[in-house]
C-alpha cells in the first residue's frame, strides 16, 4: 500500500477544467509513486457569468483561488488553460510546466452553417472574445456579434436554444470534451489568429516545490514551451492584464524556425495592426525577446494610441 501523502491538484469544476486535471493525474500518477487528488474549486471567472471577461477584471479572476489554495498548502499544483493564465504570475509562483499544444485553431459551431463566410447578412454570432469580435468584423463587417459567456456546455446550450447564427470556441476544449463533431469548420490561422497560449496546458506550482517540479519535468513540451512563452511575451510588453483585442501565435516551420505572429485591434476602430519575427528560441529568456520583437513591431504602428482606450 502507499502511505506517501497524495499531490494535490487544484482545479475549476468546469467539465473542461475537470478533463484537464485529471488527464494530468492520470499523467503524473505515471511518473512517481505518490497518489495524486483532485480539489475543484469555484472561481470568480465562473461565478461572473453577466458581463465581458474584459470588463470585470480579466483573466486573473480564474485562477486567483487555485493560487490561495496552493498559498495555504491545500494544493501543490494548479492545471489552467494557459491561455487563462495572467502574464505576471505573483511572486512565488512559477508556470512549472507547458504541456504539448492540442488544436490551437478557433472553430466555427452553427446549427445551419458550414462556415463564417457563409452566414446570411446581418447573422448573430456569439462570442465575448475582444479578439474574436474585432476578427470577425474584419472577415465580415455585417455580422452582428452579442457577448456569449459561460462554461463551453453553457454556450453550446445558447446556441441550441436559437440565440445565436453561430458561435466561435476554442477547437481545443471541444475535442478534449469529445464534442468534435460539434465543429462545422476549423477557422484558418491567417483568418483568426488564436489567443496566446490557446490550445495549451500550464501548470503552475510554488517556486519552493522542488521535489514536485522536478517530478513535473518530463510533461513540459519544449517546442510548445518556447512557442506559448514568446506568445505570452507579446501580451506582456503590451501592458499585461490590460484586457485588450490581442491575438498572439508561434508556430515551429520546417525550417527549425519558430514564426511568431502578433494582431492587435481597436475596439471601435476599424483595421488590425499585425507584425512578426522569428528566431530559434532554446531558452525562456530567448522566447520572451522574441515576444518583445514583434510587440515592439505592433508598437511601432501605433498600438499604443490603440491601448490607451482600453
Ligand atoms: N476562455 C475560456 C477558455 N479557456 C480555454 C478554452 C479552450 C481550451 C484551450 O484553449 O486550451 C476556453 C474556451 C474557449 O475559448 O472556447
Amino acid at each position: 500500500m502507499n502511505t506517501a501523502a497524495p499531490w494535490i491538484i487544484a482545479t475549476r469544476e468546469s467539465r473542461l477544467a475537470l478533463w484537464q486535471a485529471e488527464h494530468v493525474r492520470d499523467l503524473l500518477q505515471t511518473l512517481q509513486s505518490r497518489p495524486v487528488q483532485l480539489l475543484g474549486m469555484t472561481t470568480k471567472g465562473d461565478q461572473i457569468l453577466d458581463r465581458a471577461l474584459s470588463k470585470v477584471g480579466g483573466k486573473g479572476l480564474f485562477v486567483k483561488e487555485l493560487e490561495v489554495a496552493l498559498e495555504e498548502g491545500r494544493a501543490h499544483l494548479a492545471v489552467h488553460s494557459l491561455k487563462d493564465v495572467p502574464m505576471e504570475l505573483p511572486e512565488g509562483f512559477v508556470l512549472s510546466t507547458v504541456m504539448e499544444r492540442e488544436d490551437p485553431r478557433d472553430a466555427f459551431v452553427s446549427p445551419r452553417h458550414a462556415r463564417l463566410e457563409d452566414l446570411p447578412e446581418g447573422a448573430v454570432v456569439g462570442t465575448s472574445s475582444l479578439r474574436r469580435q474585432v476578427q470577425i468584423r474584419a472577415i465580415r463587417p455585417d455580422l452582428r456579434i452579442e457577448p456569449l459567456r459561460g462554461n463551453l456546455d453553457t454556450r453550446l446550450r445558447k446556441l441550441d436554444e436559437g440565440q445565436y447564427d453561430a458561435i466561435v470556441l476554442a477547437a481545443a476544449g471541444l475535442k478534449r470534451l469529445g464534442l468534435a463533431d460539434r465543429i462545422r469548420s476549423v477557422i484558418e490561422i491567417d483568418q483568426m489568429l488564436p489567443a496566446a497560449g490557446q490550445g495549451a496546458l500550464g501548470l503552475e506550482v510554488r517556486a519552493v516545490q522542488t521535489d514536485l517540479i522536478g517530478q513535473l519535468a518530463p510533461l513540459n513540451h519544449a517546442p510548445t514551451r518556447m512557442a506559448a512563452l514568446a506568445e505570452r511575451a507579446v501580451s506582456r510588453a503590451l501592458g499585461g492584464s490590460c484586457s485588450m483585442p490581442l491575438a498572439a501565435y508561434a508556430a515551429w516551420q520546417p525550417d527549425g524556425q519558430l514564426l511568431l505572429q502578433g494582431l492587435l485591434g481597436h475596439p471601435e476602430r476599424e483595421g488590425l495592426l499585425r507584425a512578426q519575427a522569428s528566431g530559434a528560441p532554446r531558452t525562456d529568456a530567448e522566447a520572451d525577446a522574441l515576444g518583445q520583437q514583434v510587440a515592439q513591431g505592433l508598437i511601432s504602428q501605433g498600438a499604443r494610441d490603440w491601448l490607451a482606450t482600453c
